[in-house]
């Protein structure tokens, strides 16, 4: 058994560089096994629940046969048992008529957001791994799961995503996908309405609840009350909860405390902005999905132009496409620039956040990286807070992001320090005065 111990931690040593960046995929299937015995040709793993089962032996058997070789130099037959002692098993209610599903309200899916077409990228893959997690295993895995990000991003692709994704595996279940604006509206006219009773039966017998932009329910009474009690009688049956907003739970200021710690009781990932080459993939690919002939020079054109917002992308290629008039004319530089103008962003020049330190830096006379330094004297720490709030005003970035790219500062002493020059420019008309310049410097630069 000490032997095979050795053998399993040497493994996982192999098979976690192999996840590189999917740090979520390696935990929720490769870690969770627990070696059990090894004979002379077989060794028997035990994982936790059937799901683990069937994505060792479709996804990952061979990557786990070869580290076992690799470390050996021989070939293993692997058993995969799963732990009979837990009864993990996701809640399938019985048979349910697709039928069905079309009186249980909210939004219907969208068909064309998927995993497949989702392009990923290191500002999504945390998030897309994790989504296809939860989409792959409903309640057992990440509960409740909480995705936000900046606008038109790909947080309704994903919530889509998942929903479409446990229809196809899982056909019985009950999936709802609703916007909380709509929660919210279906809540009010339930209480015209008297039929509170009626609403709440229907959002508590729910497998799968999918609400997007939650942000629009904070601070709302009484939808915060009774999406409370429909989050709690949702989770207390072991019922999946996928929640998608534009900030974390903690910037949800007027959310009560309760649903916060909730919230954040689950996996909370973000999605920032697309790097340049995720969003040339994307261009791509939609200008495949439109038929647009498009040079690959020209897609990188746009991806060097349009540097936040994936919609904006998307926006581009069906301009692009109403300008060569849906016809096979090739897309030439002109029409390009025509369609970028819609969008105020042609030679823009995209503000990245070294963009944003070497401007502060030099407008406070300070030396070369000493926003990302440990440097805590005054005058430093002021500078640095004025970066931090210039970031979040100009990019897209969240504050973890933010604090990363200002020498790996946490999320708090972020936020600390964009409340701090909030309040300066709210008391102080020359703070804000000088913030207003270096950002004027920064967008004329
Ligand atoms: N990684 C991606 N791959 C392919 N398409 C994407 C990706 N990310 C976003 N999109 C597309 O960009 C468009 C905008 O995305 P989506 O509506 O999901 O953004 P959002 O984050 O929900 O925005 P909002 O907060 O404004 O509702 C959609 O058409 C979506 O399909």
């Amino acid at each position: 058994m000490e032997r095979l111990e050795g053998i399993w931690q040497e493994a996982l040593t192999l098979m976690e560089e192999e996840f590189a960046d999917q740090q979520i995929s390696y935990k929720t299937w490769i870690k969770s096994i627990t070696p059990l015995t090894m004979t002379e040709e077989s060794i028997s793993l035990k994982v936790p629940t059937p799901i683990n089962k069937t994505m060792i032996c479709e996804r990952y058997m061979d990557l786990i046969k070869n580290s076992v070789f690799y470390i050996t130099g021989k070939d293993y037959q692997i058993d995969v048992i799963v732990d009979g002692d837990k009864d993990l098993k996701p809640l399938i209610l019985p048979d349910f008529d697709k039928e069905e599903r079309k009186d249980m309200g909210g939004y219907p899916l969208n068909p064309q957001y998927t995993f497949e077409n989702y392009i990923i990228g290191q500002s999504n893959q945390f998030a897309q791994a994790a989504a296809l997690a939860v989409a792959e295993a409903p309640s057992i895995l990440y509960n409740p799961f909480f995705i936000y990000g900046g606008s038109g991003l790909g947080k309704t692709h994903l919530m889509n995503a998942i929903g479409n994704r446990v229809l196809e595996t899982y056909p019985e279940k009950k999936v709802v996908y609703v916007s909380s604006e709509q929660f919210v509206n279906e809540l009010i006219n339930s209480i015209r309405q008297q039929r509170n009773e009626e609403f709440r039966s229907k959002y508590r017998t729910i497998d799968v609840l999918i609400v997007d932009d939650i942000q629009f329910i904070a601070g709302k009474t009484s939808s915060e009350e009774e999406f409370f009690h429909t989050f709690n009688s949702l989770f207390l049956a072991n019922k999946q909860i996928v929640i998608s907003s534009d900030r974390p739970p903690k910037e949800l200021h007027t959310l009560e405390e309760r649903l916060r710690t909730r919230f954040e009781s689950g996996l909370l990932v973000d999605i920032q902005p697309p790097d340049f080459e995720t969003r040339a993939a994307i261009l791509k690919q939609k200008a495949e999905q439109f038929n647009l002939d498009i040079d690959y020079d020209l897609i990188t054109y746009i991806a060097s132009n349009i540097n936040s917002n994936v919609r904006e992308l998307e926006g581009t290629i069906k301009k692009i496409t109403a300008l060569t008039g849906f016809s096979k004319r090739p897309v030439t530089l002109e029409i390009v620039e025509n369609a970028l103008a819609d969008f105020n962003v042609v030679n823009a020049g995209i503000i990245t956040p070294s963009t944003i330190i070497t401007l502060v830096e030099k407008h406070f006379n300070l030396k070369e990286n000493s926003l990302v330094s440990s440097k805590r004297s005054k005058d430093v720490a002021f500078a640095r807070h004025i970066a931090m709030y210039i970031m979040r005003e100009l990019t897209e970035m969240s504050t973890p992001k933010i604090g990363q790219e200002l020498g790996g500062r946490d999320h708090s002493t972020v936020l600390n320090g964009i409340n701090k020059v909030e309040e300066a420019i709210n008391t102080d008309s020359s703070i804000k005065n000088l913030v207003n310049d270096i950002i004027k410097n920064i967008r004329n630069r």
